[in-house]
């Protein structure tokens, strides 16, 4: 069933709340656009009279959309005024606004029925008059009813629900940025109609559009042209006195005129100053080509009428102290506005990009569960089936006399031979093939044995001497000084040192067998070569401690604070690279309503991650939980609450995902490797740890292991102060994020860069000045 424009307007309950002010846009001397040095729209002025359509015409690049940006306050003027109701640009104006940008800034995720109905909410759109505005409007504009997500729908089925938005709340003013792009005639002049209808309820439009001539239905057209509206009026007016048939050739004409103008001026100027300008007869003298090419450098070069430096720079320090002013009375006017609503929509929008991505979304909940089962199977343990050769050239001590000298040997052993001894020991301990050395028999030469260590095939080879049991005897029985005799009782090892884990595991492998060959031989008194004291049973923690204990609260600790951090970050970059940020602000959501809303959505994940990690980590894992485990749950949580703040700054100074992914991965290893996360802080040179023991992310995993291990609670020192630690840069990064997370648009480059870049101009200049110096000719 189609409905009409009529049908549409019967459902419409527009009750303007507008007073009978005769302009609902007012618009006098206004300078602003991106570039504060250089504004883009200048000295603009612009008047929409209540109930009329009115149509900003203009090349590509004129700057309708910047103007419309700066209607809406999300970007900031630098001079003049701008009156809408009668008062300036503010977020509590959303409701009473209906916005649809030129760009599609919508999620690509969910149906359109979902995106519209979270409009509707940030709109104030009840839930029963929400579903029939939706119902009305998808037929109106020819929406598809199935549930089709917003990424399958085309083109122009796309625009269409972005100007379903902007209709959904019945606002009393339709800022639309080309709504009719994509759209076909029969729809177009649909969609005129219906602003028409709109019109006559007193509902007020500004409308920007590359079909000039269809804002012949307009009532008032504004020609923009390089940032300044050059000429407004009705458009048959405009055409008549401009002796055209069409907008567009009133347009051309007027360029041609304002062009010739200027050119005719400058002659003018150049020649004779007293001359008088000759009347301009004939607009035509100047071709399209020479206007389209004037239009493309100033775009280009993003120069104005006001582009005289000193002007530009007065204008600065007066935008500058308008905005202090500005900001005092702010201060005084502001209120906390936190609609649970709006903060719930938000979550739930956010779910609904979590939720296209499922398989994502599962394993984002199993990420901190997954890395830390890895983190225990693969790290922490020792290496083993090292490669490792023995070769023994030892004649032993064949003389029974000498034997006899050595009381604690067991009597009539036979010879004695310590290499073979040693041999046979080491093999006898390693002989699964998962032994820490896998011993190798077939290197005869100490030559071949280093050969094979320079290939890679061995990690070591220990060489016995011939003189070795013989050298041993004399050393410790005959007490012999002797340097040959000591050369004699000394084994070589050869070792490939590249890996210290592997390194240090061998060196240990054959200090334990020597002293379980000593162990052996000296077997009436055994333990005689056990060091003079006993590690008795450990107060905290076990007498083998495993790695994975010591590890898995700095992982879990690292996931906690690094995940929201990047999807904070990363996830508002893509928004507002996407203009979803822009157009929430639009609808007059406050920023903590969004900080909020996003907060929810992440922390929600966290719960449902640390629903999954916990029992793993207790039972699956059998990581020890001596403590309280709302201690740590809270310690994640603290984190997780900073690595959001900290990816909602990274959001506002990143411009691209790619910058905002380099920002968190820098911040994620800086604190992985500081935190003690995974090798003992104790480590650090003393100066760097007594730097990283104030970090919020050491501190974290001080408590989480001290919970976890040691069993420690609030009562302990090191716990609360640690929690201190982590509060205190927790409410600093939160209130930093609330005075970053700006409702206008963001600068694009973060103001400390722009200073560097200066400097580093300046410097430049310097130098170029001071090169000039010395590269001139002495005289
Ligand atoms: N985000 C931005 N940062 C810096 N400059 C910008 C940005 N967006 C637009 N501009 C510049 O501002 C000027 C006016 O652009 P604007 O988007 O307002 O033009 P427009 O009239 O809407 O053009 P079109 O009809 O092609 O959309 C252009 O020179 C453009 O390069």
């Amino acid at each position: 069933m189609s409905i009409n424009s009529n049908e549409f307007q019967s459902e419409s309950e527009t009750q303007p709340t507008l007073q009978d002010e005769e302009h609902v846009i007012k618009i006098e001397n206004l300078f602003g656009g991106y570039d504060q040095r250089k504004p883009f729209i200048h000295n603009l002025n612009l008047k929409v009279k209540k109930g009329e359509i009115y149509s900003l015409l203009g090349p590509s690049a004129a700057g309708k959309t910047t103007l419309l940006k700066l209607i809406l306050g999300l970007l900031i003027k630098m001079k003049g005024k701008i009156s809408i109701f009668g008062e300036e640009p503010s977020l509590s104006l959303g409701p009473k606004i209906g916005y649809m940008p030129q760009d599609l800034s919508l999620y690509e995720q969910g149906t359109a029925q979902q995106v519209l109905r979270f409009f509707a909410t940030l709109n104030g759109v009840d839930k029963a008059k929400t579903n029939s505005r939706i119902k009305t409007l998808m037929e109106f504009l020819q929406l598809p009813k199935t549930g089709r997500s917003m990424s399958q729908l085309s083109g122009g089925q796309r625009r269409r629900v972005s100007l379903a938005i902007a209709l959904l709340h019945e606002p009393d003013l339709l800022i639309l940025d080309e709504p009719t792009v994509g759209v076909d005639p029969l729809l177009r002049q649909k969609i005129w109609g219906l602003m028409r209808s709109l019109t006559k309820k007193g509902v007020t439009v500004i409308i920007t559009t590359h079909y000039i001539e269809e804002a012949i239905d307009g009532d008032a057209v504004g020609f923009i042209r390089n940032g300044t509206i050059i000429e407004e009026g009705k458009p048959y007016d405009l055409m008549k006195k401009h002796k055209c048939n069409t907008l567009e050739d009133t347009f051309l004409a007027l360029c041609k005129k304002k062009d010739k103008g200027i050119l005719v001026r400058e002659q003018s100027e150049n020649e004779d100053a007293n001359e008088l300008v000759p009347e301009l007869e004939d607009p035509q003298s100047v071709s399209e080509k020479e206007i389209l090419q004037k239009d493309k450098e100033s775009s280009d070069s993003s120069t104005t009428d006001f582009s005289d430096q000193e002007r530009s720079k007065d204008l600065i320090s007066e935008y500058e102290k308008k905005n202090k002013d500005s900001k005092n009375k702010k201060k005084r006017k502001m209120k906390l506005r936190l609609d649970p609503k709006k903060i719930w929509a938000i979550t739930k929008i956010k779910y609904q990009v979590f939720i296209a991505y499922k398989i994502i979304l599962l394993f984002s909940i199993a990420l901190p569960t997954l890395l830390v089962l890895a983190s225990s199977v693969a790290f922490g343990k020792s290496p083993h089936s090292l490669n490792f050769a023995i070769i023994t050239e030892d004649e032993g001590l064949v003389a029974p006399e000498m034997l006899s000298q050595i009381p604690l040997l067991k009597p009539n052993d036979g010879p004695l031979n310590l290499g073979d001894e040693f041999a046979k020991e080491l093999k006898t301990r390693n002989k699964n093939p998962s032994s820490i050395l896998q011993v190798k028999t077939e290197y005869k030469t100490i030559g071949s044995a280093r050969e094979a260590i320079e290939k890679g095939d061995l990690w070591g080879v220990l060489y016995i001497p011939k003189h070795f049991t013989f050298g041993l005897f004399l050393r410790f029985y005959a007490c012999s000084k002797n340097h040959t005799i000591i050369e004699w009782s000394i084994g070589d090892l050869y070792m490939d040192m590249s890996n210290a884990e592997i390194g240090l595991t061998i060196v240990e492998e054959i200090d334990n067998t020597f002293v379980a060959v000593g162990d052996r031989l000296l077997q009436n008194r055994k333990n005689q070569l056990q060091l003079p004291y006993n590690i008795e049973k450990p107060i905290y923690g076990k007498l083998h401690p495993k790695y994975k204990d010591f590890v898995t609260p700095g992982i879990m600790i690292m996931v906690g604070f690094s995940f929201p951090m990047f999807l904070g970050s990363i996830g508002m970059v893509r928004e507002a690279m996407l203009g979803v940020t822009s157009r929430i602000w639009a609808t007059g959501t406050g920023r903590f309503e969004v900080v909020l809303g996003t907060v929810t959505a992440i922390t929600l994940l966290l719960l449902l991650q640390l629903a999954v990690l916990f029992p793993s980590v207790i039972y699956g894992f059998k990581v020890p939980m001596e403590g309280n485990i709302f201690y740590v749950l809270l310690d994640i949580f603290s984190l997780g609450l900073f690595g959001q703040s900290l990816g909602a700054l990274i959001g506002f100074l990143a411009t691209h995902e790619f910058q905002a992914m380099i920002y968190a991965f820098l911040l994620f290893f800086i604190n992985y490797s500081l935190a003690g996360s995974v090798w003992p802080a104790l480590a650090q040179p003393q100066w760097l740890y007594k730097i990283t023991q104030f970090l919020p992310t050491s501190r974290a995993v001080l408590i989480s292991r001290s919970v976890m291990s040691k069993g420690w609670g609030f009562k302990h020192q090191q716990v609360w102060f640690s929690f201190v630690i982590v509060f205190l840069w927790l409410i600093i990064f939160v209130l930093l994020t609330g005075i970053f997370t700006k409702t206008t648009i963001k600068p694009k480059t973060p103001w400390f860069w722009e200073k560097w870049f200066q400097m580093g101009k300046k410097k430049k200049k310097k130098k170029k000045f001071d090169n000039q110096l010395i590269n001139q000719p002495i005289n």
